[in-house]
């Protein structure tokens, strides 16, 4: 894909879940404060998911987070679970109350995907998501985390379904998702691979086949097409790379 540098996946494993996901923080959080050294705005998509959830809830307890300027921060969700606002299932819901309920951050810098309280449809809410993305100037993402499913799914992109292959979007509906709920918004795998950094955080000995054939390189495999145009980075536990 144009734009994609040749460098080489890396792999960072720490002691355990809980290591990742103090390590994933720290990272992020440091990330942004050299990012924002150099240029106005930082642009960080987030994940769903259990290493996710609790790498934001990680930032939220460490003093780095009084270092950034969160004003010049903007957030992005690499995909939703399409049911009401206010739903327990809603990624940016998990994440409000992990962390962003607790940052000074405007509420035009949290672009959240729609509901389905809000539109009739995914598919329109995809489309306002590509719609926000391109008001945004289709940002080159700064960071872009992604957890991963045992299936080697990232974001709402699964193996075999036609998301993985929908090309010339930012934002696609997805229907039928093997991972409940079925309904979902997703970003593309382009859009996903616009990113300066992809980091994928993934724990425990249910991801060990996946990882071990994402690292392998199968393509079948979304998580192995993920990749960020400066760094691909797979923060993860002993655990799941014991196939490797
Ligand atoms: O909407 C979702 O469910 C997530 O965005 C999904 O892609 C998740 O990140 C992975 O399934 C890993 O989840 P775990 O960390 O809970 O295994």
């Amino acid at each position: 894909m144009t734009g994609v540098s040749d460098h080489a996946t890396r792999v960072v494993v720490h002691p355990s879940a809980e290591a990742v996901t103090d390590a994933t923080a720290a990272r992020l959080l440091v990330t942004l404060i050299d990012t924002l050294s150099v240029q106005d705005r930082a642009d960080v998509v987030l994940t769903g998911g259990t290493v996710g959830i609790a790498t934001l809830a990680a930032a939220a307890r460490s003093p780095l987070a009084s270092a950034i300027d969160w004003t010049s921060v903007h957030l992005w969700w690499g995909d939703e679970r399409f049911v009401p606002a206010g739903d327990a299932d809603r990624n940016e819901g998990q994440a409000q109350e992990a962390l962003l309920g607790s940052l000074p951050l405007p509420e035009e810098n949290i672009h959240r995907m729609g509901a389905s309280s809000a539109f009739a449809s995914a598919e329109e809410a995809a489309a306002a998501y590509a719609d926000d993305i391109a008001a945004a100037g289709a940002p080159a993402w700064d960071v872009l985390m992604l957890g991963m499913g045992p299936d080697g799914h990232v974001a709402s992109l699964f193996p075999g379904h036609a998301g993985y292959e929908a090309r010339g979007s930012e934002a696609i509906a997805v229907h039928d998702s093997p991972k409940p709920p079925p309904t979902r918004v997703s970003l593309t795998l382009e859009s996903i691979r616009r990113a300066k950094r992809v980091w994928i955080v993934a724990a425990g000995a249910a991801k060990a086949d996946v990882v071990a054939r994402s690292l392998h390189g199968d393509l079948e495999l979304p998580a192995a097409a993920a990749r960020g145009t400066a760094e691909t980075l797979w923060l993860v536990d002993a655990e799941a790379v014991a196939k490797v």
